[in-house]
């Protein structure tokens, strides 16, 4: 679904990432960690197409990126499903219309108006669906990030650091929301530092760990 090969990256400030092969499997399941600043949020956005490679190739559906056209584009957007780390809300709408903008900003709507009961409630946030991203707590607001990023149902879920600022018990009820999208079939890559997350994973589900160090990506051996 993914694939990197031999990809470098800079930010005109010395080489980022260089030599980067990867490749992530329809239905496969990736943690990406590294240290901060070591490039994780760079290679999510090589993934889906918001940065274009300098060296090397990167093809996202069996499309080479530099080689996309719009419409290409769009629907690699629409089948690869983003939690930014920062997970940025519209503070004027509600926390249904926000996790509804992809389908608005994209002209369509769903097939029947209860898919968003069921997707609020599968994130916990039926209750909250009329508050406004300001009156959210942080577990709230990545659970609507991750609700928005799966509205259009894509094929392949990258979430950047979606347990950030959220205590224990909320990371592991987030991370068992990622473990059953991938159970449902979706392709899905966790970039983050907590060792411990990722080791709570590894009795729910096969996940590889990619480490980026050295601007390489290297699959992590079983001492993490
Ligand atoms: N738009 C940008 N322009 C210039 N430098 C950037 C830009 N975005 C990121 N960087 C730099 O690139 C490096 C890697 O950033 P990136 O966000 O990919 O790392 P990360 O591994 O995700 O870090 P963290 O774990 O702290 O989120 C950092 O040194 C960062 O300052």
């Amino acid at each position: 679904m993914i694939e990197l090969e031999q990809v470098a990256y800079g930010y005109g400030t010395g080489t980022l990432l260089s030599g980067v092969t990867m490749s992530l499997a329809q239905g496969s399941f990736h943690f990406l960690t590294g240290p901060s600043g070591a490039g994780k949020t760079t290679l999510m956005k090589l993934c889906y197409g918001e940065l274009v490679a300098e060296q090397g190739k990167v093809e996202l559906f069996d499309k080479n990126v530099s080689e996309m056209q719009r419409d290409d584009v769009a629907n690699v957007r629409r089948r690869i499903g983003v939690v930014h780390q920062d997970c940025q809300f519209l503070n004027h709408l509600s926390l249904a219309e926000n996790v509804m903008l992809p389908l608005t900003v994209s002209g369509r709507s769903l097939h029947d108006p209860s898919e968003l009961q069921e997707l609020l409630t599968w994130v916990g946030l039926d209750r909250q669906q009329a508050a406004k991203p300001p009156e959210l707590s942080g577990g709230e607001r990545q659970r609507a990030a991750l609700a928005r990023a799966v509205i259009m149902s894509p094929d392949v879920i990258l979430a950047d650091e979606p347990t950030g600022n959220v205590d224990w018990e909320m990371s592991l009820r987030l991370l068992q929301l990622l473990v059953e999208l991938n159970r449902m079939g979706k392709t899905v890559m966790i970039a983050t530092h907590d060792m411990n997350l990722i080791r709570s994973a590894k009795s729910q589900v096969q996940a590889r760990v990619l480490r980026i160090s050295n601007h390489q990506v290297a699959v992590a051996g079983a001492n993490l």
